[in-house]
């Protein structure tokens, strides 16, 4: 039944090459059965899995201290952790969370944006470009749990679940804010906000680089809960059980038809976007401002 609505991202079989590649190049796989759950429980350095106690549940806590800045290495323990969910008929829905204390991701790590060849931006690009496209067209149910600042690609990646949860915290601001950086949201990023709040709204928080404490991002359209930090993985259990209610084979199908057209459109023109951010970023202009904010990131700590 699944099969037959399960959606599937063309590039699917390089990628997978691709992670299996940089799976190689981090040393070991790391996949450690563990506890009496055997093979349904698993971790890599970064990525933890573990069955929630709804069963068919599954946790996934990111760990990347200190802030699950989303690094390629980081990004592909992600990719085949969520291949593993994905493949496994067990599991019908991810719980998306952070085991880092008051933050769920700081977005794209600025490390692989800076200061590097052109070869690795393009890299690290479709790496972005590929877990959004796995976890937007993702046949599971995902649920957000987002437990502390949630900027830029954190925000994206929290924007692609199909329900999002924000812990009611002042830490827990959430946006795409990239313009705060002097660099520009690709379209994908603007649709997928577009397709979450709104299109007047997107463009006053995109050009302004929004990051929208709880209740203004709740009453955006950003968040679908706002509830106690400590209730947050509740919370996202018990929504969860409310979408696992719908049968799966129509529920993907509706959410298939909401997403694909948006997809489709980075699908059609990958290259072409991986070109366009190499170009941009690779700009004297732009690497100058991500340098002054990486130095204003350090000097915050005194
Ligand atoms: C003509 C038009 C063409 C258009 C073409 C378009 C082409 C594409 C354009 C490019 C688009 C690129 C898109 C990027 C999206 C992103 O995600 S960029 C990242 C944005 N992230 C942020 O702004 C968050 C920055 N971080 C913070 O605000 C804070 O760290 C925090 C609120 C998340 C947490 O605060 P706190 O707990 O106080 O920790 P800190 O002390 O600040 O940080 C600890 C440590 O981590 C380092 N760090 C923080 N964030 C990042 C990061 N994103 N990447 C790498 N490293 C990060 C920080 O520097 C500290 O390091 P040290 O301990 O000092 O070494």
């Amino acid at each position: 039944m699944a099969l037959a609505v399960r959606m599937r991202v063309p590039c699917r079989a390089l990628l997978c090459a691709g992670a299996q590649l940089r799976g190689a190049a981090l040393g070991r796989p790391e996949w450690a059965a563990g506890g009496g759950d055997g093979a349904r429980r698993f971790a890599s350095l970064r990525v933890l899995v573990e069955p929630g106690a709804e069963g068919r549940v599954a946790v996934m806590k990111l760990k990347n201290p200190p802030v699950n800045s989303l690094s390629l290495d980081f990004l592909t323990e992600f990719l085949i952790s969520l291949e593993k969910l994905e493949n496994d008929k067990a599991f019908r829905g991810v719980v998306i969370t952070s085991d880092c204390p008051n933050v769920f991701s700081a977005g794209l790590d600025l490390r692989e944006m800076y200061g590097r060849n052109p070869g690795h931006y393009a890299e690290y690009w479709k790496a972005v470009q590929e877990l959004w496209l796995r976890l937007y067209l993702s046949n599971l149910v995902l649920v957000a749990a987002i437990n502390g600042s949630c900027p830029a690609g954190g925000c994206l990646m929290a924007l692609t679940s199909d329900v999002r949860i924000l812990s009611d915290s002042p830490k827990s601001v959430i946006g795409l804010n990239e313009t705060l950086l002097g660099i520009v949201a690709p379209f994908w990023f603007k649709d997928t906000l577009v397709n979450t709040i709104g299109h007047r709204a997107s463009e006053r928080a995109l050009q302004l680089g929004l990051l929208f404490p709880p209740a203004e991002a709740l009453q955006v359209g950003l968040v679908d809960h706002v509830v106690p930090e400590d209730q947050v993985q509740s919370m996202a259990l018990s929504v969860m059980a409310h979408w696992l209610a719908i049968p799966d084979h129509a529920r993907q199908l509706t959410k298939a038809m909401m997403r694909k057209a948006t997809a489709d459109r980075l699908i059609k023109q990958r290259e072409a976007d991986i070109q366009n951010f190499v170009s941009f970023i690779s700009r004297d202009s732009i690497q100058k401002s991500l340098q002054i904010y990486l130095e204003k990131l350090k000097q915050k700590k005194g």
